[in-house]
């Protein structure tokens, strides 16, 4: 069974549907499209002019959450999006991933694979913030049980069981397969193999665009680094992986390979990763430096760029002023001259007019005239019957093992039995013992 899951990693970019599909893959996608040859499955996504509006009330105020960005995701590639809180990541998360909320409106060019596509389960996955896990599960059985109820009944349990095994070792969960999730009575894996947990459920269909909502927040510098690892070699695999990222360490940042900067919905950086804090080569030279904010030698470059952006710090200046809390002392850091309102315009109207914005430009018409196939899975595989199966027996598998939900309650159930039923123990079966309060009344008396 390892050797086939083992068979899978190694295996992949060989697979006849095109680059990045190992035989596994390949069987799950040919199931769904009964085609032959399907041509390469690679996902491209370009966004051009992209606003998103919100409306705010009833009285019809809106406000522009995104305005006019445009950038691309290619497969192979991981790129990051950063910027401040209320920047818009969620929210250009959402648009490309077609999960936009109901009083948000979209305008601009979303394509993939050089066409408009609904982007559904399937196609690309979407791995939000919060790990819903059931705590009483080992990792094998929760990767497992998702496997039993999205897989095709018509695939053989070996190659269930294959691929539930190769996305353990991809997501290199190996060590902690059989321990439990752990909830608020049971000790179980730590907080970044919750997410690298979350992540292996959405790889399990193979989806050729992987988006993620802060898959690093919450974690220690060990945990985040890790997860981010495990991304770029999703990444590596053919994927086109999509996070946004709040605030990484400098050994973090080195893993990215696209840096889509945002402050205040509007795009401050796009392109190379690298290229924003140094020349990339000789005819070259870094992005912020150019615009006149060159990163500090011992400064990481991702708080550099925030501290650029980020308009709270204009906030945090003002209120230190007026307590008379901060001793401004002269210093050469060009953030200390103007305010961070006018370093984010100066930023915005350099990269309008920059190389990087031009190449992104450029970039976008040449992907979007690749016509690539569309895969799209929609939704689970698996027969109602194998699905209700499975959601019963894993339901009866939790209510066993969870302390809290079964067995207190079932203590409690007793204790309310035992407590309505001797209410009327030893009560007789003479009927005027009911009577007995009411014949010592006054009014009984007389
Ligand atoms: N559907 C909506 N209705 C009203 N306002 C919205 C909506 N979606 C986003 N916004 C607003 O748009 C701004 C950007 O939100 P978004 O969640 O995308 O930011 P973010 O960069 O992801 O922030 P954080 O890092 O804190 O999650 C916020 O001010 C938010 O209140």
């Amino acid at each position: 069974m390892m050797k086939h899951a083992a068979m899978e990693i190694e295996s992949s970019d060989k697979g006849s549907l095109g680059p990045g599909l190992s035989p596994l893959s390949e069987t799950l996608w040919r199931e769904k499209t009964n085609t032959e040859l399907i041509g390469d499955v690679s996902a491209r996504l370009t966004w051009k002019d992209l606003t998103v509006t919100v409306t705010l009330s009833t009285a019809g105020e809106t406000q522009n959450v995104l305005e006019g960005l445009t950038g691309y995701a290619e497969p192979g590639t991981f790129t990051a999006l950063m910027g401040p809180s209320g920047s818009g990541k969620s929210t250009l998360l959402d648009a490309l991933s077609g999960r936009l909320a109901a009083n948000a409106f979209l305008s601009g060019t979303v394509l993939l694979n050089g066409r408009k596509a609904n982007l559904s389960f399937g196609t690309a996955a979407y791995v939000t913030q919060d790990d819903n896990l059931i705590g009483t599960l080992t990792v094998r059985e929760t990767i497992s049980y998702s496997a039993q109820l999205r897989l095709p009944d018509k695939m053989s349990p070996s190659d269930k069981e294959a691929l539930v095994e190769s996305t353990i070792v991809a997501m290199g969960l190996q060590d902690c397969a059989d321990t439990v999730i752990g909830n608020w009575h049971l000790r179980g894996i730590s907080g970044g193999e919750k997410r690298r947990v979350s992540i292996a459920l959405e790889i399990l269909m193979r989806p050729r665009l992987l988006f993620l909502d802060e898959p690093t927040s919450g974690l220690d510098s060990a945990s985040a680094f890790f997860v981010t690892q495990t991304l770029r070699a999703l990444a590596r695999d053919g994927r086109t992986v999509i996070a946004s990222i709040h605030q990484p360490s400098s050994e973090v940042f080195e893993l990215f390979d696209q840096l889509y900067l945002l402050s205040g919905g509007k795009t401050v950086y796009f392109g190379h990763a690298s290229a924003a804090y140094e020349a990339i080569n000789l005819n070259s030279a870094a992005f912020f430096a150019q615009a006149g904010f060159p990163c500090p030698a011992l400064r990481n470059p991702s708080d550099h760029f925030l501290r650029c952006i980020n308009s709270d710090f204009d906030k945090v200046k003002a209120t230190l002023k007026g307590s008379m809390k901060l001793r401004f002392e002269a210093s050469d850091d060009p953030l200390d001259k103007i305010t961070t309102a006018e370093a984010i315009r100066t930023l915005n109207e350099y990269y309008r007019t920059s190389q990087h914005s031009y190449a992104a430009i450029q970039k976008v018409d040449d992907i979007s005239k690749i016509k690539g196939t569309v895969l799209d899975a929609g939704g689970s595989q698996a027969s109602f019957f194998r699905q209700s199966y499975t959601l019963t027996k894993r339901s009866l598998i939790n209510m066993s093992r969870d302390f809290g939900y079964y067995w207190l309650r079932l203590v409690i159930y007793i204790v309310v039995t035992i407590c309505i039923g001797t209410i009327y123990l030893n009560i007789g079966t003479v009927g005027n013992k009911t009577q007995f309060p009411l014949e010592k009344t006054p009014l009984t008396e007389k």
